[in-house]
């Protein structure tokens, strides 16, 4: 699929979606199940991030692509310095050659691991030679991208002595720490979580056998959440599976867009999700803890013609692109006017929105995502529409059934 125009929704259709598990949970248990294989795992992703990382993990070649997968590209770093004797270059695309990792490879190195740069200094691709790791201290700076810090949470049961994480400076993502946190616990591995230190005890042995069933993935809930905001009073979508009490930090999306009048009721593994009031006010949001949801809101915004402030976005410009340059781009052509800073950006409220206009994707799934709930207000072209894959292979299925027209 290339370039695809999306129209205004029709009435009568269905409501209801099953969205694919989390793309961070499946990554994170992907690895684990590795270590552990005593785990079971069920409605893991299939998404093409979570596709690389099965087939990565079982690879016996020497070269590794992992494409556009930052994930799998931060967490393979980590398990593949302790494969002791296995011998592996890790590598991506352009862009993922453009996304650091130095924060992580020294921490590795530290630790006894053999990584080099196989191009430039600090960037895939990198040659890992697998062996056992000899220390279990680290510190490690925080606020470029938490999953520096998840990977080596991963594999830190499997050190002899298990592993003492410093953090330097502000965390940023920190919810995805906790979220690795929270899976190791939930498989047995004790960690513990005190002011700027983790600790992960070793485990050397088996697993109690058991079954994880990984959440849907709510930064792809996302954009239901902008499709309702943007809808009509009492528009409503029910979506699948998840829960209260999730690991997900996208979850925040819950109280974030009660100020744009959605409600979500949680039932059954579903949330419901309602249009129950008009908000027109200036929006604010701190997102150094939601990274993965600035663009939806800030074209919700852009939609409903409402003047937005986000911050904390310090990190999207290592991401599948610059998001943040990519969104003023994007939405200036649409006729909006954007403000941005490396980690900040401001929307101006505005009143007209041009029609038919082609969005630019820079092989980011979630340019194409974010800006499709706009098609509600007027027709519009999404250029590389198959970039979706990365995390949500059927999204264009899923808003077709829900009622938005597509032509290719
Ligand atoms: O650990 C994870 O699963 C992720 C952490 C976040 O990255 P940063 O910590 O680099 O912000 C997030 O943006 C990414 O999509 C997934
Ligand atoms: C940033 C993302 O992914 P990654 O860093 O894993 O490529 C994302 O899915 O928005």
């Amino acid at each position: 699929m290339q370039t695809i125009t999306l129209q205004k929704s029709q009435t009568d259709k269905q409501t209801a979606v099953q969205i694919t598990g989390s793309k961070s949970e499946s990554n994170r248990l992907l690895l684990l199940k590795a270590l552990y294989p005593e785990l079971e795992l069920d409605n893991i992703s299939n998404s093409d991030d979570s596709n690389l990382m099965t087939k990565a993990l079982v690879s016996t070649s020497d070269v590794i692509d992992i494409h556009h997968a930052g994930t799998a590209m931060r967490f393979l770093t980590a398990f593949f310095a302790v494969q002791d004797g296995r011998e592996v270059v890790l590598t991506g695309s352009k862009r993922m050659k453009e996304r650091p990792i130095k924060i992580l490879v020294e921490a590795l190195q530290h630790l006894g691991a053999d990584i080099q740069y196989v191009e430039n200094d600090g960037f895939p691709p990198i040659k890992i030679k697998g062996k056992k790791l000899s220390k279990h201290e680290v510190s490690l700076k925080a606020n470029v991208s938490s999953q520096y810090i998840s990977a080596l949470l991963l594999i830190a049961s499997k050190l002899e002595n298990g592993l003492e994480l410093t953090l330097e400076g502000d965390i940023t993502s920190v919810p995805y720490v906790k979220m690795t946190l929270g899976l190791l616990e939930e498989i047995g591995v004790s960690t513990k979580f005190e002011g700027n230190v983790i600790s992960v005890k070793p485990n050397a042995r088996a697993l109690t056998p058991q079954k994880l069933v990984v959440e849907s993935d709510w930064s792809s809930a996302s954009y239901y959440f902008s499709i309702v905001a943007i809808s009509d009073l009492g528009t409503q979508v029910t979506l699948s599976s998840y829960k209260l009490d999730s690991l997900q930090g996208d979850s925040a999306l819950v109280e974030i867009y009660k100020h744009f009048g959605v409600e979500t009721t949680f039932g059954d593994n579903t949330i419901t999700l309602k249009k129950v009031s008009d908000n027109k006010t200036t929006k604010t949001f701190n997102l150094v803890n939601a990274p993965d949801i600035a663009q939806t809101i800030a074209v919700t915004c852009f939609a409903l013609g409402i003047a937005c402030d986000l911050t904390g976005l310090h990190t999207l410009k290592i991401k599948e692109t610059d998001r943040l340059v990519a969104l003023k781009t994007e939405i200036e052509k649409l006729g909006g006017k954007v403000t941005i800073t490396d980690k900040s950006l401001h929307l101006e409220a505005s009143k007209e929105i041009n029609e038919l206009v082609s969005i630019a994707t820079y092989n980011d799934h979630r340019m194409a995502m974010a800006f499709a709930p706009l098609a509600l207000k007027v027709p519009i072209v999404i250029e590389d529409a198959q970039v979706v894959s990365k995390s949500y292979p059927t999204f264009w299925d899923d808003l077709e059934a829900i009622g938005f027209k597509i032509a290719q």
